[in-house]
Protein backbone atom coordinates (compact mmCIF):
# COMPACT_ATOMS: atom_id res chain seq x y z
CA UNK A 1 0.00 0.00 0.00
CA UNK A 2 1.51 3.43 -0.65
CA UNK A 3 0.33 6.35 1.30
CA UNK A 4 0.58 9.81 -0.17
CA UNK A 5 0.78 12.90 2.23
CA UNK A 6 -0.29 16.51 0.61
CA UNK A 7 0.56 19.54 2.76
CA UNK A 8 -2.59 20.96 4.30
CA UNK A 9 -2.72 24.80 3.72
CA UNK A 10 -3.03 27.21 6.60
CA UNK A 11 -6.85 27.18 5.62
CA UNK A 12 -8.11 23.89 5.42
CA UNK A 13 -6.15 23.44 8.76
CA UNK A 14 -8.18 25.87 10.60
CA UNK A 15 -11.67 25.74 8.76
CA UNK A 16 -11.39 29.62 8.35
CA UNK A 17 -12.63 30.87 4.65
CA UNK A 18 -10.09 33.63 4.17
CA UNK A 19 -6.31 33.88 4.27
CA UNK A 20 -6.76 36.66 7.08
CA UNK A 21 -9.00 34.46 9.51
CA UNK A 22 -6.44 31.56 8.51
CA UNK A 23 -3.50 33.38 9.53
CA UNK A 24 -4.89 34.75 12.59
CA UNK A 25 -6.20 31.34 13.54
CA UNK A 26 -3.20 29.96 13.46
CA UNK A 27 -1.49 32.84 15.44
CA UNK A 28 -3.84 32.41 18.29
CA UNK A 29 -3.28 28.34 18.02
CA UNK A 30 0.34 28.86 18.80
CA UNK A 31 -0.38 30.96 21.97
CA UNK A 32 -2.76 28.15 22.82
CA UNK A 33 -0.51 25.76 22.63
CA UNK A 34 1.90 27.63 24.29
CA UNK A 35 -0.24 28.22 27.24
CA UNK A 36 -1.33 24.27 27.31
CA UNK A 37 2.60 23.57 27.58
CA UNK A 38 2.75 26.02 30.84
CA UNK A 39 -0.38 24.35 32.51
CA UNK A 40 0.51 20.95 31.75
CA UNK A 41 3.96 21.78 33.39
CA UNK A 42 2.38 24.08 36.33
CA UNK A 43 0.19 20.71 37.14
CA UNK A 44 2.86 18.51 36.75
CA UNK A 45 4.32 20.70 39.69
CA UNK A 46 0.99 20.49 41.48
CA UNK A 47 0.94 16.17 41.66
CA UNK A 48 4.86 16.94 42.72
CA UNK A 49 3.94 19.16 46.30
CA UNK A 50 0.84 17.16 46.19
CA UNK A 51 2.74 13.59 46.46
CA UNK A 52 5.14 15.65 48.81
CA UNK A 53 2.41 16.13 51.38
CA UNK A 54 0.71 12.77 50.96
CA UNK A 55 3.67 11.00 51.81
CA UNK A 56 4.35 13.24 55.40
CA UNK A 57 0.93 12.49 56.08
CA UNK A 58 0.85 8.71 55.40
CA UNK A 59 3.95 8.60 56.73
CA UNK A 60 2.93 10.15 60.22
CA UNK A 61 0.32 7.28 60.46
CA UNK A 62 -2.49 9.29 58.44
CA UNK A 63 -4.33 8.98 55.54
CA UNK A 64 -3.61 9.66 52.03
CA UNK A 65 -6.86 11.58 51.58
CA UNK A 66 -8.27 14.55 53.28
CA UNK A 67 -11.98 15.08 51.92
CA UNK A 68 -12.66 18.02 54.12
CA UNK A 69 -9.14 19.84 52.67
CA UNK A 70 -10.40 18.26 48.82
CA UNK A 71 -14.10 20.60 49.15
CA UNK A 72 -11.93 23.58 49.87
CA UNK A 73 -10.11 23.13 46.34
CA UNK A 74 -13.29 22.11 44.80
CA UNK A 75 -14.97 25.37 46.45
CA UNK A 76 -12.39 27.20 45.21
CA UNK A 77 -12.22 26.18 41.61
CA UNK A 78 -16.10 26.22 41.38
CA UNK A 79 -16.21 29.84 42.74
CA UNK A 80 -13.35 31.07 40.06
CA UNK A 81 -15.04 28.67 36.68
CA UNK A 82 -18.83 27.56 38.12
CA UNK A 83 -19.86 24.38 37.48
CA UNK A 84 -17.27 23.08 35.38
CA UNK A 85 -14.68 23.96 37.63
CA UNK A 86 -15.37 21.69 40.04
CA UNK A 87 -15.67 18.82 37.13
CA UNK A 88 -12.13 20.27 36.41
CA UNK A 89 -10.74 20.10 39.88
CA UNK A 90 -12.03 16.42 40.58
CA UNK A 91 -9.90 15.52 37.49
CA UNK A 92 -6.51 17.19 38.77
CA UNK A 93 -7.21 15.57 42.35
CA UNK A 94 -7.58 12.26 40.44
CA UNK A 95 -4.45 13.26 38.98
CA UNK A 96 -2.81 14.14 42.05
CA UNK A 97 -3.53 11.39 44.27
CA UNK A 98 -5.30 8.42 42.20
CA UNK A 99 -8.98 7.56 42.12
CA UNK A 100 -10.69 6.82 45.19
O1 LIG B 1 -3.68 19.25 50.86
C1 LIG B 1 -3.52 18.05 51.13
O2 LIG B 1 -3.68 17.64 52.29
C2 LIG B 1 -3.17 17.10 50.09
O3 LIG B 1 -2.94 15.93 50.34
C3 LIG B 1 -3.16 17.59 48.66
C4 LIG B 1 -4.45 17.20 47.93
C5 LIG B 1 -4.43 18.02 46.61
O4 LIG B 1 -3.84 17.53 45.64
O5 LIG B 1 -4.94 19.14 46.62
C6 LIG B 1 -4.41 15.75 47.61
C7 LIG B 1 -5.06 14.82 48.37
C8 LIG B 1 -5.93 15.19 49.50
O6 LIG B 1 -7.06 14.37 49.56
C9 LIG B 1 -6.26 16.62 49.52
C10 LIG B 1 -5.63 17.54 48.75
Amino acid sequence: MTTTTTAKTLTEQTGARTDEAATLIGDARGRIDALDDRIIGLIQERMAISTVIQEARISSGGRRVNLAREMEVLGHYRDALGKPGTALAMTMLELCRGRI
